[in-house]
């Protein structure tokens, strides 16, 4: 029954049998919930019959109003509610809380109308399908569903994920908004920056980061055509899972130390791994894992099928293990003679090239994550009361937010500008001429989310580190944003590689 009532009307239950409040002008009957309120009983009977739309803002998230929508029975006489109840597909009005392109008001010259189509398509499909998944199995560190899965593979969500290319073509994408001849590298970063939206960052490795690095490498590298397009369709159809295993407890960023070998067997048809592996992520539920081994004369990369010489355990590390971060031991594995990728013992490309796409969707997801950030804490300071005002009245937290609009605001700016050259760059070109920005770029979005994520948790307080309610955002990226400075290539190294490519094009130019 969700009629008007008055607020005299209201003003008359206020026993805890009988107890009701008004927030944002809706009244809750909360009589039956009393009992269940995670804040307990004795706050709800000092606000019962009143208005507790300050009170209830100033320790709940929106989104606690929309799960208890039932608790509702009608709005106040005359009155309309007035905060924004977001529906999926929506895009935030909070100022800078969108890139500007998604801005009404502003103009890019890099978007057109088929990007805008894919950006509402897929934040429809993340809100309505994997948000919730995200949620829980953050929490129950499960991995992610075969469920999920097999609708994202059905959508071209998988496809997508690897960039353009052949392999899009003649692909629907979420059911025909765009043609897969059409996806660019626009597309591809509006796909990242709207997956990371649900804000679970061990959720977000979890659904299949490890496909995204990988397969990349076996479509650029194999050099069996049908054995490409084979892994190609098993695992874009969701039936196969994969990872790419190049990290090694003895070697990091420094791939030339790694210890895991790979020799052909006597009669020549297959390689033998031997070795170790770690930190790998969707190692626990792969089928393939592209691997970083050392051979007679250098490095090589083998595409190994998981059998039973191939062992998992899973690393717990400070995020979910949702993200199924793994330690491997190949224990005389076996991969047929035509699974190296690219040529032996000059692997080395073959990682580095594949590394470009992994850092550029690594900027744009923690890029798009600092935004969200961003907008918790415009949100936060605008409804938080202290000393009797709200937090933005205080110059200092202003400061604070200006600094995390230019941080976010250059993220993007940069981020577009190497994404339009991508655009006009061969796949060797790239590796050539971008690899140093890239690594530049995911270096600078790092340094920034650490900024971003000090200053958050300093405005959220208490609740900044707390895992639920109002602060809950702001923590998760505040305990996760270094997966993002380490992971795909450590910030030093890769200032470090940055500055190098520049050294290379330096022409002999005097003071
Ligand atoms: C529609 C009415 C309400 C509902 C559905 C509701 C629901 C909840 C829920 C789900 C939580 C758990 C924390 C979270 O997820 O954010 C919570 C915590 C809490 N609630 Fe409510 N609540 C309501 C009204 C109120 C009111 C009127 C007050 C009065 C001040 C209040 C005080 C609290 C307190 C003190 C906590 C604990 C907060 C913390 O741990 O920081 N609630 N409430």
């Amino acid at each position: 029954m969700k009629v008007p009532l008055t607020r005299q009307e209201v003003a008359k239950h206020t026993s805890e049998e009988d107890l009701w409040v008004i927030v944002d002008h809706k009244i809750y009957d909360l009589s039956e919930f009393v009992d269940a309120h995670p804040g307990g009983s004795v706050v709800l009977t000092q606000f019962a019959g009143q208005d507790a739309t300050q009170a209830f803002y100033n320790l709940h998230r929106h989104e606690v109003l929309q799960q208890y929508s039932d608790l509702c029975i009608g709005t106040v006489e005359g009155e309309k509610p007035e905060v924004i109840d977001p529906q999926p597909g929506d895009l935030s009005k909070v100022p800078y809380a969108e890139p500007l392109w998604l801005t009404p008001q502003f103009k890019s010259p890099y978007y057109n109308d088929s990007h805008r189509k894919l950006q509402k398509a897929m934040r429809i499909f993340v809100e309505t399908h994997i948000t919730p998944e995200a949620l829980q199995k953050e929490k129950d560190g499960t991995f992610i569903s075969q469920e999920l899965i097999d609708k994202m593979a059905e959508a071209n969500i998988l496809a997508m994920r690897l960039g353009p290319g052949k392999h899009l073509h003649n692909r629907k994408l979420l059911g025909g908004v765009i043609d897969g001849k059409e996806y660019d590298y626009f597309h591809d970063l509006i796909v990242s920056q709207e997956l990371t939206r649900h804000n679970q960052r061990g959720f977000q490795d979890g659904n299949m980061a490890g496909m995204t690095i990988s397969l990349t490498a076996v479509r650029q590298w194999c050099n069996d055509a049908q054995l490409m397009e084979r892994v190609t369709e098993e695992v874009l159809s969701g039936k196969k899972k994969m990872s790419l295993a190049i990290t090694e407890a003895f070697a990091g960023s420094d791939v030339a130390g790694i210890k895991t070998t790979a020799e052909l067997s006597e009669d020549g048809k297959d390689w033998i791994i031997n070795g170790t592996k770690k930190w790998i992520t969707n190692g626990m539920f792969s089928d393939y894992f592209v691997v970083g081994c050392k051979t007679p004369k250098g490095f090589s990369v083998i595409l190994v099928p998981k059998t039973e010489d191939v062992e998992v355990k899973l690393i717990k590390t400070s995020y979910s293990t949702t993200a199924a971060t793994t330690y491997i031991e190949f224990n005389n594995a076996k991969a047929p003679r035509n699974h190296l990728l690219g040529v032996e013992d000059r692997g080395f490309v073959v990682i580095m090239s594949n590394f470009n796409h992994e850092r550029f969707m690594m900027a744009g997801m923690v890029g798009r994550w600092m935004r969200t950030v961003l907008e918790e804490c415009l949100k936060w300071t605008h409804q938080r009361i202290v000393f009797g005002k709200p937090l933005i009245t205080q110059p200092v937290i202003r400061q604070k937010l200006a600094r995390m609009i230019s941080l976010v605001e250059a993220n993007q700016a940069w981020l577009e500008q190497i994404v339009h050259q991508m655009n006009h760059l061969s796949y060797d070109q790239q590796s050539q001429l971008l690899s140093g920005p890239i690594g530049l770029l995911k270096n600078f979005a790092t340094r920034s989310a650490h900024e971003v994520a000090d200053d958050a948790t300093n405005i959220f307080g208490g609740r900044g580190i707390t895992q639920s309610g109002m602060g809950r955002v702001v923590e998760m990226f505040h305990r996760t944003y270094k997966f993002d400075a380490i992971l795909g290539g450590a910030e030093e190294v890769l200032a470090d590689l940055g500055v190098r490519q520049a050294m290379k094009f330096m022409p002999k130019a005097m003071l």
